[in-house]
């Protein structure tokens, strides 16, 4: 079973929010985006990179993986924010708008060229219908490139739909055709935000269909996100006995030389106990956090 890496919770922050970048240091986030892009000014740019690469290399932020957002390839901040972002080395480069698997080889180039540790993997996302239609090469165009993030506010921009519950069209068109992509390129995919940050009932809702929908986490912009994304997409205490209860039914078959077994009267067979065993390594990772 490969290192299972809890991304339960992904929240972005401003880089030039010297705040949040304080506060996080206490929130129980996964993983932290420093944001160089759309929450930070272009008169704050050159300032939320200090701030981000300086948080980068502070170690402040414990077990948290720490991914620098970047602005996106052909803007005029994009050089800047790879050289300095690849010299911090953090977990990751994030870079939204990729479009392409050539993209992402030029952009794995560029991390390397700038110095970027082997560590700073690189994360891309996938917000534009262009993205979308080319999921499939992007999520497999290079080894480094470990995590995507989807970019649902840019692709409910760009398709004019609407932001409504239960993200009917979005489901259908960019979230499941993703998720099929980065799944079959073996990678990691995190859904997209959730913008009423005074909804609780709602962020609930949405974070559960991200999790039903096979998402190994949430991308968040508050604080008071965090636990009910932890708690969506952490096995919970049932999924952990009956992950246990089912490899020990499934062994006492094995003993009598059968391939299937039953537990609790569900049938199961060894595609239900290799999901077992990674819903136990997933709540290993978790101990001690
Ligand atoms: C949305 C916000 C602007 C709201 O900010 P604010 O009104 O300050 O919230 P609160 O007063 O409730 O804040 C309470 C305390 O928490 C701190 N805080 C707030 N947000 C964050 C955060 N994201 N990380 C860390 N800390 C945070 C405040 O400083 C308060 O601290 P204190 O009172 O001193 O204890 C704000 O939440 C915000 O800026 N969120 C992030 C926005 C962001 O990063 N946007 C970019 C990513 S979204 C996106 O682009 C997705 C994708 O590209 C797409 O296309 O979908
Ligand atoms: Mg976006």
């Amino acid at each position: 079973m490969t290192q299972i890496r809890p991304r339960r919770s992904v929240l972005y922050m401003p880089g030039a929010n010297e705040r949040a970048l304080e506060k996080a240091k206490s929130i129980d986030a996964d993983a932290l985006i420093l944001d160089l892009e759309d929450s930070v000014s272009p008169d704050a740019k050159d300032t939320g990179r200090a701030n981000v690469c300086a948080a980068v290399t502070s170690g402040e932020y414990g077990h948290r993986e720490l991914a620098i957002r970047v602005n996106s390839i052909g803007t005029q901040w994009h050089d800047d924010d790879i050289a300095a972002a690849a010299k911090a080395g953090p977990d990751a480069i994030l870079v939204p708008k990729v479009e392409s698997a050539e993209q992402v080889r030029e952009l794995v180039a560029a991390i390397e060229a700038a110095g970027a540790p082997e560590s700073t993997q690189l994360w891309a996302m996938i917000e534009t219908p262009k993205a979308l239609l080319h999921a499939e090469e992007i999520a497999a165009a290079h080894e480094r490139l470990t995590v995507i993030v989807m970019g649902t506010n840019d692709i409910v921009n760009e398709t004019y739909g609407l932001h409504v519950p239960g993200r009917n069209a979005l489901v259908l068109t960019s979230l499941a055709w993703t998720l099929l992509a980065v799944r079959a390129a073996g990678k990691v995919v995190i859904d997209g935000v959730y913008n009423d940050v005074k909804d609780a009932e709602g962020f609930a809702a949405e974070a559960r269909q991200g999790r039903e929908m096979g998402f190994d986490g949430k991308t968040l912009i508050h604080p008071s996100q965090v636990e009910p994304a932890n708690e969506a997409f952490a096995p919970s205490a049932a999924d952990v006995e009956r992950a246990e209860g089912m490899i020990a039914a499934f062994d006492e078959a094995a003993a009598e030389n059968k391939g299937v077994a039953t537990y609790n009267g569900k049938m199961i067979e060894e595609l239900h106990i290799r999901d077992a065993k990674r819903i136990l390594a997933y709540a290993e990772a978790l101990q001690g956090r």
